[in-house]
């Protein structure tokens, strides 16, 4: 029977830039001709490195080697291995004449070394300790074919420590899409600055625990483009004990709007949500006309079908809102306030149909925070949902300047995007929250964090990172992934913001 122990709940601390393409080839144009010793030098004695800690002496490591310079990062570390008297192959069948600069210089010096090229992975007459996939990087310029596409199905299979360099091969480095087969790694090791497909869609699948080695190159000096990683410190400002001298008024009234007949329960998972991470009131504003005053299981609730003459601080609006016609006076009212904005679901499926209410919702004088997940955000765009998913980046940041609002691209690896370009990629979360009424959770808990005075940009980013941090602490006490409800992130979440909310 497989055992998988528990892994203690530790939350991404460092936020951290994520690089796309033309960041890092600008970097390397810099770079490359000013480094002595050469990058290809430092990223091939960073992967023996990475090996040497995962791998016992005597194991056997074999390297998939590529015909570019992920290749040669890859015949770098095979020499360096036999150097330090670890046993090391390459597999490698390209035609190497093609091969050139450093990547050729690399290759020869391994031959030199007394290496051994073999032409597949049939000619090894043992099982390897470890996989080192150099197969292919941020070069990958189409669907990996015959014979590398064998050894990724090969090599992804192997019981073994399984190591990506720079990018697993086959995921594009930019949006973490698989363009046919992909290796799948426990751990990849990456360079220069991290890179969003790490981290979105297939990425967190196909490259495990990702490290980043800059190199020795000081990236600060370069264009760091938008795009972070989220990580704790990112909201350590914000993480504050509570003042003594406070009032239910201190942190803000949400109003919650949707629960149209038979859809009751989205908003009354908003609104508790909202509620247990520190609003001060909520009331529900339900379409329902038949539904209770009261929530006999969360009574603190104010329910009702009307919305509060004044008071009210914040809006949540669209869990359970229906398609009905008062669905869309009620978003018509809504949109144009003042008040900070979260609006999802029906909410968005209402607005993509509907010019009017776009434009009321880009006239905002506080910009909304949207939350999409990949079906909405099409329907928002006006596309397929493939199209979203294949750059999942761009879809938040058309989406955020289209709507003039900060978008939440839902799904794993959370896509933030703001109107002014800037993004983000929450790297918490886990498949257990892949079930009905998370959304409706997360609506809550932004509704709340506006409540309490946080700044929309940062509510945006921390709202995702939260919810998919209280799902992780649950998968680490054996509660899922399969099988969390959004009932019980609630409570992990509200958990998580008591032990965060400390004083520095
Ligand atoms: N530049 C630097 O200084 C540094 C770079 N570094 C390392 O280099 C990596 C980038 O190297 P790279 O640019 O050579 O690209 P790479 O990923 O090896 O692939 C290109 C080769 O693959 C080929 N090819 C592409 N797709 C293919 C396919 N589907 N099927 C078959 N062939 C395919 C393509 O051939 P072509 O398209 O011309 O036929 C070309 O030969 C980077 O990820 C990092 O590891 C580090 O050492 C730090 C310093
Ligand atoms: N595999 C996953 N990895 C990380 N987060 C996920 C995953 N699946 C879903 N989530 C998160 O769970 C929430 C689900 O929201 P949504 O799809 O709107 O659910 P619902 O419509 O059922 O309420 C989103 O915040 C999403 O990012
Ligand atoms: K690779």
């Amino acid at each position: 029977m497989p055992f998988a122990p528990f892994s203690p709940f530790i939350a991404p601390l460092s936020s951290r830039p994520l690089l796309r393409l033309k960041e890092i080839r600008a970097i390397e144009a810099v770079e490359v001709p000013l480094a002595d010793p050469p990058l290809m030098e430092r990223a091939g004695a960073a992967i023996a490195r990475s090996v040497i800690a995962h791998v016992p002496p005597g194991g056997l490591v074999c390297i998939l080697c590529g015909p570019g310079n992920n290749g040669g990062d890859g015949f770098v570390a095979a020499r360096r291995l036999l150097a330090l008297g670890r046993r090391a192959v390459v597999i490698g069948c390209f035609d190497a004449t093609r091969m050139e600069g450093e990547a050729a210089a690399a290759r020869a010096a391994f031959l030199s070394a007394g290496g051994t090229v073999l032409p597949g992975p049939e000619a090894l007459d043992e099982r390897p300790a470890a996989i080192v996939d150099a197969l292919f990087g941020i070069g990958l310029a189409r669907p990996i074919g015959e014979p590398y596409a064998s050894w990724i199905e090969w090599g992804s299979r192997q019981t073994a420590f399984k190591l990506a360099v720079d990018v697993p091969s086959g995921l594009d480095a930019d949006t973490g899409r698989c363009t046919g087969p992909c290796f799948e790694a426990n751990a990849t090791l990456t360079f220069l600055a991290d890179k969003p497909g790490l981290h979105t869609l297939d990425g967190p699948d196909r490259a495990g625990v990702v490290m980043v080695d800059a190199l020795g190159v000081d990236a600060s000096r370069h264009d760091l483009g938008r795009g972070r990683l989220l990580g704790l410190d990112a909201f350590a400002g914000h993480l504050r004990p509570r003042r003594k001298n406070t009032h239910k008024g201190s942190f803000g009234h949400v109003l919650v709007v949707g629960g149209a007949p038979r859809m009751s329960g989205a908003a009354f998972l908003a609104g508790h949500a909202a509620l247990a991470t520190g609003a001060g009131k909520v009331t529900l504003c339900a379409l329902d006309p038949n539904i209770l005053s009261f929530s006999p299981v969360h009574p603190e609730l104010m329910v009702g079908n009307a919305i509060p003459e004044r008071g009210v601080d914040v809006l949540v609006v669209g869990p359970g809102l229906g398609a009905s016609a008062e669905a869309r006076a009620q978003l018509a009212r809504l949109l144009p306030s003042s008040l900070p904005l979260v609006l999802d679901a029906d909410g968005l499926n209402r607005l993509a149909v509907d010019a009017e209410l776009q434009e009321s919702l880009r006239s905002r004088s506080i910009p909304a925070i949207l939350t999409p997940h990949p079906m909405e955000a099409a329907r928002l765009l006006g596309t397929e949902v493939a199209a979203v998913q294949r750059d999942r980046i761009a879809a938040a940041q058309e989406l955020a300047q289209r709507y003039r609002a900060h978008v939440v691209l839902k799904g794993c690896g959370s896509v933030v995007a703001d109107p002014d370009g800037a993004w983000a990629i929450n790297p918490t979360g886990n498949p257990g929250m892949a079930s009905a009424g998370m959304g409706d959770v997360l609506s809550g808990l932004l509704g709340a964090l506006l409540a309490q005075g946080w700044p929309v940009p940062l509510a945006a980013r921390f709202g995702p990172f939260l919810h998919g941090a209280a799902a992780d602490r649950l998968v680490a006490e054996g509660i899922g992934p399969i099988g969390i409800t959004a009932s019980e992130t609630v409570s992990a979440a509200r958990r998580l913001l008591n032990e965060w909310s400390v004083r520095a």
